[in-house]
């Protein structure tokens, strides 16, 4: 059975929407940036402040050889999770891959509600939006489906993911 995975920028909804979704579908839920802090016993921020964001990669790419393993599961990932082609391959090979993007506006907006992503901490979070956007995009694009969340709710995203899910026979009709 395969997994559906979550890719986007921060704020996009990979968590919120994911958790949603699996339990609609009755999959599993796993969000890669819980599981990093679980494993090593550290949150994200303390993780980059500590030993900087090299290494919060390497423990990134652990969790995904581990849970690449998974089936059944909806897979929220981190929105740097793109940039390393060795977890995107692992990721595809067992999943549907689903990108969720939003406007910048919106990606402001929901950012500042939670103070914990460490590439935001920054004076001009706009500007850092904009740069790390420009220079992510191409792999945010690399899905097998792509839903702009800017104006609907997670609810109705999970309903556009479960649509695209029984349209590839990955979830059967109704029920
Ligand atoms: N479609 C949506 N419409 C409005 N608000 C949303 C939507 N999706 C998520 N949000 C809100 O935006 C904020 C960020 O959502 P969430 O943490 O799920 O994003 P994320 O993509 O997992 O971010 P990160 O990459 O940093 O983990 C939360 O407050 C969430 O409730
Ligand atoms: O976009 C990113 O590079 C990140 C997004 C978050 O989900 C976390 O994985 C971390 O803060 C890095
Ligand atoms: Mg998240």
């Amino acid at each position: 059975m395969k997994n559906v995975i979550l890719i986007g920028f921060m704020g996009t909804g990979k968590t919120s929407t994911g958790r949603l979704l699996a339990n609609r579908v009755g999959y599993s839920f796993i969000d890669t940036d819980n599981k990093i802090e679980a494993v090593n016993k550290m949150s994200i921020p303390e993780m980059f402040q500590k030993y900087g964001e090299k290494y919060f990669r390497e423990r990134e790419t652990e969790v995904i050889e581990t849970i690449a393993k998974y089936h059944h599961a909806v897979i929220s990932t981190g929105g740097g999770v793109v940039l390393n082609p060795h977890n995107m391959n692992l990721l595809s090979q067992n999943g549907v891959v689903v990108s969720l993007t939003a406007s910048i506006d919106s990606i402001l907006e929901r950012t500042s509600r939670r103070n914990s992503r460490p590439l935001l901490e920054t004076v001009d979070r706009r500007k850092v939006i904009e740069e790390l956007l420009k220079a992510r995009i191409e792999f945010y694009h690399k899905a097998d489906c792509v839903i702009d969340t800017s104006n609907i709710s997670p609810l109705q995203v999970t309903d556009k993911i479960i649509d695209f899910m029984r349209k590839g026979g990955i979830l059967r009709a109704r029920g």
